[in-house]
């Protein structure tokens, strides 16, 4: 038999080996020179390269996980404040196709984005029992915006999903921040409203008794509270809902949130369900960027939908992003009652957010 054939010789091979076991010093704000920490020096499949933002977190470590399986994903770099090296290390002992690359501390942060195709950012605080998503505006709108600076200077053209609370406002700050470095496409900014649409086809399936993966059930509007609007009137399969289980159905997916932060109690959010979606909906861009047909999801984005400037919506993606955005279709009286609930406390969580940059 053959041996494998291989480019390098053993010695080489040892020493990459070497190199990666025994990373350069990378302390939080020590910068190691542009090699940083490649745990392979080659990758395997061919496919996209995508950065997460916050890596380390609670849903920083298993998005790192769920991206590495993604066969679409060829260069995984994960950047973080604290505790990059550790998660890197663990997860590139996965069998799978994409390299990992570890990132630390902000010197490192233009390296990290640096010709990516996608970049997901779950950086940032969580919630704590009595909070409200706009109470981690202080300490998150400061974090999104330094993270997209970086982007807009290093990786203009990448596709950025944002996870980081409060989203209504989030989006609308990285929004700013490209339209001040001359970069802004709003086809490439996507806030992940994934979540909603995860639980409402949860929570659709069991009142109805159906498989939740065949379940449909479109969430517009935004990302907190009575902002997330249900369309349960256009769910799929056609469902025949009574007023007491809309009631309950709305109630449950507009407070999803805030049912996990409680169970939590106090250390932490949705961490497991949101990498899940984050992912789903990461995988859903990645197709689109691919080039395949029909990739439609919602998402909290630069709209006409409505008069305000971002909702979420079903969008379809595409190659370069958000490809078009569908109109809401025929709501009865009850979501058109959400509808303008929702609107109002949008248009306050948008303009917070574009004053922050623009101060
Ligand atoms: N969009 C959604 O549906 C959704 C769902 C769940 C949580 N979230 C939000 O996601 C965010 C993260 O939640 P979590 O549970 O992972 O929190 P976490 O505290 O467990 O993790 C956050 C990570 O961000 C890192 N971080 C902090 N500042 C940073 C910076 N400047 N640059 C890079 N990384 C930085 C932290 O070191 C930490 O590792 C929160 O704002 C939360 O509200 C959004
Ligand atoms: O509720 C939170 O604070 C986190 C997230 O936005 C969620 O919907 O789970």
């Amino acid at each position: 038999m053959q041996p494998t054939s291989c480019s390098s010789e053993p010695n080489q091979r040892i020493a990459r080996i070497a190199a990666h076991l025994n990373p350069p010093n990378t302390q939080m704000g020590e910068s190691s020179g542009p090699a940083r920490w490649n745990c392979r020096a080659k990758g395997g499949s061919s496919g996209f390269k995508v950065a997460i933002l916050g890596a380390a977190g609670g849903i920083g470590q298993p998005l790192a996980m769920l991206m590495k399986m993604n066969p679409l994903v060829s260069v995984l770099h994960l950047y973080d404040v604290v505790n990059t090296h550790g998660v890197t290390a663990d997860i590139s002992h996965m069998d799978t196709g994409a390299v990992v690359r570890g990132f630390l501390g902000q010197q490192q942060l233009e390296d990290a984005v640096t010709g990516v195709d996608v970049v997901i950012i779950p950086a940032g605080v969580p919630r704590k029992p009595g909070m409200t998503r706009d109470d981690l505006f202080n300490i998150n709108a400061g974090i999104v915006k330094t993270l997209c600076e970086a982007i807009a200077k290093c990786s203009p053209q990448a596709i950025v999903n944002i996870i980081s609370n409060p989203v209504n406002s989030t989006v609308p700050i990285a929004a700013e921040v490209f339209k001040k470095a001359g970069t802004y496409d709003p086809r490439r900014v996507l806030g992940v409203t994934m979540l909603d649409v995860v639980r409402a086809n949860t929570f659709v399936g069991e009142v109805m008794g159906l498989d939740p993966r065949e379940v449909d059930c479109p969430v517009v509007g935004g990302h907190a509270g009575v902002t997330i609007l249900p369309l349960l009137s256009q769910v799929k399969p056609p469902c025949s809902f009574t007023q007491k289980e809309i009631d309950y159905l709305t109630d449950r997916i507009q407070n999803g949130g805030t049912e996990v932060v409680e169970a939590k109690a106090g250390t932490g959010s949705a961490t497991l369900s949101m990498a899940y979606a984050a992912v789903k909906f990461a995988d859903a861009c990645l197709r689109g960027l691919r080039g395949d047909a029909g990739v439609v999801e919602c998402a909290y984005v630069s709209s006409q939908v409505t008069e305000l400037p971002f909702f979420a919506s079903k969008v379809r993606l595409g190659r370069a992003g958000v490809e078009e955005i569908y109109p809401l279709g025929p709501l009865n009286e009850y979501e058109r009652a959400g509808l303008e609930k929702a609107k109002k406390e949008l248009a306050e969580s948008i303009q917070k957010g574009v004053s922050f940059v623009r101060k």
